[in-house]
Order: C-alpha cells, then sequence, then structure tokens
C-alpha cells in the first residue's frame, strides 16, 4: 500500500476506496468479471501499489468483491488522468462521485508499457514483484496492446513478441498456468509458448501470480477459428461433396490435435507424476459430477427437466475399474485454447475453469477431462452456425456429421500418441462429457443465454444415443 498523494491531493489508499466504491454498477458489464450470475452485495480495496506517480496516474488494485457467501478477489489496473484522456474504450471509464474520471487502465498502452519493462528490471514495488525466468530474453520499450479476442483475463501483447496475460481473478499462491507451463518448458516442450515471466503480489499476506509473461506467436492460427471455417465451408457446400474433397476438411488438423494434446499429458505425467485413484477418490469425483449437477439444476430449468436422465449416467464412473490413473491436466481445453504454428499445434491457458477454486483446478484428473472437453468444443464448433435460426432437421445433422468426423479424428490421433484410444473408456468418457455440458450450461447461462441451446443440445444427444 502507498501513502502517495497525487497531484489535486487526493491519497491513493482514498482513490482506491473511492475505486471500490464505484465497482458493483461497473464490474457486471465486464467479459471477465466471473459473479455476472448473483447480485453483489460489495466490493473493498484490498491492496493497492502505486506503479507510475503524478499525471497520469497507474495504480494496481485488488478487490474484494462479496455476493452471499462467495468472496472472490480481483485484479484491476486503475488509470487516472487530470488532463487528457487517453482514447481508451468508453466502457473502460469507471466513474467516481466527485467527477473525477478514472478508468480501467488495461487499454492505455501509454500506461501498461512500463509493466513489461519491470519484468525485464526484475523490479519489486511495495508489495509487488516483476520477474524474467531465467535467461528468458525480452524485447523492452514496447507498448502493449489488448487482444480483442473473447478472454476470461486480459491479454496484453507487446510489439508482436510477447504476451502478458493478467490474471482477472485471483487465487492463492502460484497460479497453475505459470506452474504447468513451467514444468512443461523444463522438459523442453514444443507443444507451449515458452514462459518468459511473470508478476507477483502479496495480498492478504500471502504471494499470489497475478500475470504471467509468454513468448507470443503472431503466425499462429486459433483453433476455434480453424474449426469454424471449416464448418463453415462444409455447411455452405450444396455439391454434396464428401468432407475430405472439400478444400477446409479439418479432420487432418483434428488428428494431429490428438496427437498434440496426448503428448502433453505424457509431458506432465513425466513432469509432475501421476497417481493411482481408488474407489474413494472416483466416488469422490462421481459426488462433486452430481453436485454440480443439482447446482447448475437449481439455476437453469431446461437443464433441471434433464436431471433424473444425467444422474445415473455420472453414477455408472463409480463402478469403472480401478486404479485410475490420474495426473495434471489442462483442465478446460477446448478449440479457443489451441493455436497451430508452422511447427503444429500449441496449448495455452493451463488455468483450468475459470469458475472453479484454486483446490478443484489443483486436483489431479483423468487425462479423458481434456479429452471429453475438447470433444465438447467439436460440437460447439459445429452448433454455433446454429444458434439463433429455425429448427432445420437436415441442416442440424449435417452439422453434426461435420462434429463426428472431427470427434474420431481427434480420438485417433491421440490414441496414436497414448497408446490406447479414449473411446475405449466410453462409460467414463460419456460421464466426463455430460458434465462438461453441464458446467457449459452454467457458464452460457451467465455469460451467454443465447448460446444456452448448444450445451443443452448436446446434453439432449449424448442421452438419447445411450451406451
Ligand atoms: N503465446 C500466444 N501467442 C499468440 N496468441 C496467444 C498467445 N497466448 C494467447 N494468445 C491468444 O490470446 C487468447 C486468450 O489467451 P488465454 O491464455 O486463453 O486467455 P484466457 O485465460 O483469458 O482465456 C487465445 O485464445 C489466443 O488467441
Ligand atoms: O475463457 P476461457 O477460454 O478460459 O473459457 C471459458 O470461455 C469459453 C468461451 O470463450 C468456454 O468455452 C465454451 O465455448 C467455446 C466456444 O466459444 C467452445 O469451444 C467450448 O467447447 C465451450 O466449453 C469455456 O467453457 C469457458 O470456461
Amino acid at each position: 500500500m502507498s501513502e502517495h498523494i497525487e497531484p489535486s491531493g487526493i491519497p491513493h489508499d482514498e482513490l482506491a476506496a473511492q475505486v471500490a466504491a464505484a465497482l458493483p454498477q461497473w464490474l457486471p458489464s465486464q467479459r471477465w468479471f466471473g459473479g455476472k450470475d448473483r447480485e453483489i452485495d460489495s466490493v473493498s480495496a484490498v491492496s493497492w501499489t502505486t506503479l507510475l506517480d503524478g499525471d497520469p496516474l497507474l495504480l494496481h488494485l485488488v478487490v474484494r468483491v462479496e455476493q452471499g457467501d462467495r468472496r472472490e478477489l480481483y485484479q484491476l489496473l486503475i488509470g487516472s488522468r487530470q488532463s487528457q484522456l487517453p482514447d481508451v474504450a468508453a466502457a473502460a471509464s469507471i466513474g467516481l462521485e466527485d467527477g473525477r474520471t478514472c478508468y480501467e487502465a488495461s487499454g492505455d498502452a501509454d500506461l501498461t508499457a512500463c509493466l513489461l519493462d519491470f519484468i525485464a528490471e526484475g523490479k519489486r514495488i511495495g508489495s509487488m514483484t516483476f520477474e524474467h525466468e531465467p535467461g528468458a530474453d525480452l524485447t523492452t520499450g514496447l507498448r502493449g496492446h489488448p487482444i480483442t479476442s473473447e478472454q476470461s483475463n486480459t491479454s496484453l501483447v507487446y510489439g508482436h513478441h510477447h504476451i502478458l496475460k493478467l490474471f482477472r481473478k485471483l487465487g492463492s499462491g502460484v497460479n497453475k498456468d505459470l506452474v504447468l507451463h513451467r514444468a512443461l518448458h523444463e522438459l523442453g516442450s514444443q507443444q507451449i509458448a515458452e514462459p518468459l515471466g511473470s508478476i507477483s503480489a502479496e495480498v492478504d499476506g500471502e504471494d499470489v501470480t497475478i500475470g504471467m509473461l509468454q513468448r507470443f506467436l503472431p503466425d499462429a492460427a486459433d483453433g476455434w477459428v480453424m474449426a469454424t471455417t471449416s464448418v463453415r465451408d462444409f455447411m455452405a457446400d450444396t455439391a454434396g461433396l464428401p468432407p475430405e474433397e472439400l478444400g477446409g476438411d479439418f479432420a487432418g488438423e483434428a488428428y494431429r490435435l490428438g496427437k498434440a494434446v496426448a503428448t502433453v499429458h505424457a509431458d506432465l505425467a513425466r513432469a509432475l507424476g501421476t497417481e493411482q485413484a481408488g474407489a474413494d477418490d472416483v466416488r469422490r469425483a462421481v459426488d462433486s459430477m452430481l453436485a454440480r449437477l443439482e447446482r447448475v439444476s437449481a439455476q437453469v430449468p431446461a437443464l433441471a427437466r434433464h436431471a433424473d436422465a444425467v444422474r445415473p449416467v455420472l453414477e455408472r464412473v463409480a463402478d469403472v475399474a480401478v486404479p485410475v490413473s490420474t495426473q495434471s491436466v489442462h483442465g478446460d481445453l477446448h478449440l479457443g485454447q489451441v493455436l497451430r504454428t508452422v511447427n503444429g499445434w500449441l496449448l495455452l491457458d493451463f488455468e483450468g475453469e475459470p469458475a472453479a477454486s484454486v483446490a478443484e483446478r489443483a486436483a489431479l484428473a483423468s487425462p479423458l477431462r481434456d479429452v471429453a472437453s475438447m470433444l465438447r468444443s467439436f460440437d460447439y464448433a459445429a452448433q454455433q452456425l446454429l444458434v439463433g435460426q429455425p429448427d432445420d432437421p437436415e441442416t442440424t445433422a449435417r452439422a453434426m456429421s461435420w462434429a463426428r468426423r472431427n470427434r474420431a479424428a481427434f480420438c485417433d490421433g491421440y490414441g496414436k500418441v497414448a497408446g490406447q484410444d479414449p473411446r475405449d473408456d466410453a462409460a467414463l468418457l460419456r460421464a466426463l462429457e455430460l458434465d462438461k455440458a453441464v458446467y457449459e450450461v452454467a457458464y452460457e447461462h451467465a455469460n451467454r443465454p443465447d448460446w444456452l441451446t448448444v450445451p443443452m443440445a448436446s446434453i439432449e444427444r449424448i442421452l438419447s444415443e445411450g451406451e
């Protein structure tokens, strides 16, 4: 915390408190805010650090958001200028009652340029520590611009060299994304973007990762964009050509993606070890899936109607042969988390599901969790074109044939490297897919209500297909 006084005379602790008081109105409109499903009871400033003093001012702020029995920490960069306001999005403005303009400053490249330089210098400011990884080759003096794609966090790209992710919701300790990136990089993994540095801060007496710097891959193609382009080509073809003869066929990519995911799983097992889950562990995993089903059903009546049919599928996992091998996994793998470079597929963002607790994210799991999660994403890619469209069984059937082809290719590629086809564990895979779809119902309900039909249609399909 700092005792600095801004030129206008307001102490920074007062400014932090004023910003926190204005946040209940502002937070719900932010894509990265994970508490959109509930009323905000209060927001209070937990810690603040002056990164740039004077005019302009850059304040790092950690706030506690209270929503019923839920209490979460979020970080913000607060900019304030007395003179000319920067050309940042109007949505960044956090109005204060006394008319002062404070804004969320991650879009102000003049202010965020210092973050990269601080990492290169290995600077300590107040309770914040900026570090580069051993041997990291950093280009400094660059301006950082936020990426425009959908994100749970906020990432700034510095001159096509580096990308700095600022974790919005803060957990405790070293972020899992950083832990897994470091472990994979140490093994020489080619399936990740090299970790280059980090930012941490002492919050409530504990060191917490608040940012991670990585090599930026300017020529990489986003997996979601590639897959949905392929779906569009496939759906637009009226000559009825077989998919393998269409230019945008994705099956070869899906196969190679399967191989890349299996390689990462093998590397994670090698780097961080495996454990054998016994009957009690499996029972706990089943109970946690059932609890999620009940929780989400209570919020979304459309899901509640299927809960009686979903429950026995989840329960069947308790009958799988034990022990089940568990390990560190990605935790929220989907097509938007993979990049295709000239050297093959890379995986991003090992943080796990944004809504999960730190303990849930750190828990070891069957690697089939990631397989199921990626299979769900092929369904999403196929179905996203149908969102808001009138129901047409023929179009739906064609979209689902794209999903089937690519899901199969992904499993073939995965099995080739893993030495075992994930489809051999049909009961577990089916339950994990359903559990992920239940998670997605909650995610869409809170974030993109128009897309709720996507996981709901999948749940109906998985249930109707039987075993
Ligand atoms: N190293 C990188 N090189 C190029 N693009 C990247 C890199 N890391 C992330 N991205 C882009 O940023 C997006 C968001 O990154 P991600 O780590 O998934 O953030 P979040 O946790 O907020 O979802 C990705 O979907 C990808 O398009
Ligand atoms: O922000 P994250 O990437 O960490 O993940 C969250 O947002 C994702 C959407 O951006 C969401 O993914 C769901 O939608 C995707 C299409 O937009 C689809 O490919 C995924 O399969 C589907 O789960 C993800 O669940 C959520 O955690």
